[in-house]
């Protein structure tokens, strides 16, 4: 046993989304502390959809940050958040949260291609600020009134951006997918991965206990 072996960094991850905790659990990492940032996200005027993952993810960042700094327990902490948009072309999807929106989502992605943006933001415990944007493209099979109906009853939608989950029954819709299913369901894992390596969190340490 190294006496000189300094604690682990804490991290935080600033999410309420389960997704992004299941995600991070996959892999091995369990923050120490869930600090949702709970802000606004609508789109600002003519926001091109990677602009606007990018500037929720950093905004959600910076806001569990400073949450964090007024907890000692979480000082010297990695702060990580993401943000996941739903684009066709220029035009970001909403993440409906009434059954007409969710319908309108599904009507327009039937049996086209779209692109999900996932932005991530890590700020390290010597305040630099690290950005990653990750984009997948999805195709989905064109979809009849029943099945849109069908789907819209099982409330799946609820909150998703685009109005569906790749990770649920509309992962029966998917024809082709281009890209990081882990970033379409809310935090592209290798890149995640990357971003905290290269800050010298050290995600091997957190392997130590076995897999469920
Ligand atoms: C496209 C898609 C999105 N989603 C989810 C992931 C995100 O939770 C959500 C996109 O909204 P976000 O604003 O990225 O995240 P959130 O508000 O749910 O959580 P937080 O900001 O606290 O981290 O959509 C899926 O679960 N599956 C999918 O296939």
């Amino acid at each position: 046993m190294n006496r000189h072996k300094q604690p682990p960094a804490p991290l935080v991850l600033a999410s309420g989304s389960p997704r992004r905790l299941a995600l991070l659990d996959q892999i091995g990492i369990i923050p120490d502390r869930l600090l949702p940032a709970g802000i606004e996200e609508t789109p600002e005027r003519k926001e091109l959809p990677r602009s606007m993952a990018r500037r929720l993810a950093r905004t959600k960042a910076e806001v569990a940050a400073r949450a964090a700094g007024r907890d000692p327990a979480l000082e010297g902490a990695y702060v990580l958040a993401a943000d996941t948009v739903v684009a066709v072309g220029r035009r970001i999807l909403p993440k409906p949260e009434v059954t007409d929106e969710a319908a309108a989502c599904l009507r327009l992605l039937s049996g086209r291609a779209h692109r999900v943006y996932t932005a991530i933001c890590l700020l390290t415990p010597k305040g630099a600020t690290r950005q990653k944007l990750v984009e997948s493209r999805v195709r989905f099979k064109r979809l009849s009134r029943s099945e849109i109906e069908i789907y819209l009853a099982s409330g799946e939608w609820q909150g998703k951006a685009g109005g569906y989950a790749i990770q649920g029954r509309a992962g029966a819709f998917v024809v082709k997918l281009i890209g990081s299913y882990s970033n379409v369901v809310g935090l592209p894992l290798f890149e995640t991965m990357n971003l905290l390596a290269g800050e010298h969190f050290d995600v091997y340490e957190r392997w130590t206990e076995p897999a469920a």
